[in-house]
């Protein structure tokens, strides 16, 4: 596989590019030609039934899964290059990693990774922490620990950060005190690549949609190009997109 740079030529390269990626499990396609771009200081939201790939192309831009085709630029570099790993960030669907440790010291460690970290005090108000921070880990609610888990992705203060469905679970309080801070991101020039389910999410933050459809993508545009016809972004997504297999 060539995972060298692609936007070498590019006067401004974009933060990610991903290009005819092809990821297989056990014999079977599950990304089978996929192309998403994100454009700096932009917000590219990634579409698609159960199933579809959206936390695999995650995986694959963060070095955690290794493709068998294709190719992917990540500021610049191959994904999962110590040199830019500094300025990237990541909220996972889910992490069984911090367990026992209370939710103020897991962001006070890795906010002690990093040469110039996020304020964490700005973080901890943005998503009203502070009632959370002496609660171990494990003892806070899903949507509890969506949002310490958001809060970790972007405390080294990213350039780049993928969000796999920061807002499952979340109650409409979390939800929207979310969406704030992922447009303060944006305005400050940060990149955000997230995945969701939730149509009024991309509609609302959008500068970019990918539907994703069986490994590929299926239509992308912005949401004024995509609902041009009048259609709602589900109307879209319904229309684009196959039940997911076995539904
Ligand atoms: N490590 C793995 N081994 C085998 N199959 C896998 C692995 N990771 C993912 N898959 C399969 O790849 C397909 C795509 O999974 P992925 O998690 O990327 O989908 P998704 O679009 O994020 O779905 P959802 O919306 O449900 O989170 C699924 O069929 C899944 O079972």
């Amino acid at each position: 596989m060539d995972l060298t740079d692609p936007d070498a030529d590019l006067p401004v390269p974009l933060p990610l590019r991903v290009q005819a990626l092809s990821v297989g499990f056990a014999g079977r396609a599950v990304l089978d030609g996929l192309d998403v771009t994100a454009r700096r200081g932009e917000i590219t939201a990634v579409l698609g039934p159960n199933g579809a790939g959206k936390t695999t192309l995650v995986r694959c831009c963060t070095g955690l899964v290794r493709p068998d085709g294709g190719r992917i630029s990540v500021l610049g570099g191959p994904p999962g290059d110590r040199r830019s790993s500094a300025r990237v960030g990541l909220m996972p669907q889910s992490t069984g990693a911090w367990s026992g440790i209370r939710a103020g010291e897991l962001l006070r460690y890795l906010a002690g990774l990093y040469a110039t970290p996020q304020d964490l005090g700005l973080l901890v108000a943005e998503l009203r922490l502070e009632p959370l921070l002496r609660t171990p880990y494990r003892r806070l609610s899903g949507g509890q620990q969506q949002a310490v888990n958001l809060a970790a992705a972007l405390v080294g203060r990213p350039e780049l950060v993928f969000l796999d469905e920061p807002t499952a679970g979340m109650d409409p309080h979390a939800r929207r005190a979310t969406w704030s801070l992922l447009e303060r991101l944006r305005s400050a020039g940060v990149t955000v690549v997230l995945t969701t389910h939730a149509m009024e999410e991309a509609a609302a933050l959008a500068d970019q949609v990918f539907i994703l459809d069986r490994g590929r993508v299926a239509v992308a545009g912005t949401v004024a190009e995509l609902t041009r016809d009048g259609q709602s972004l589900e109307d879209v997504f319904l229309a684009h997109t196959s039940l997911p297999a076995g539904a």
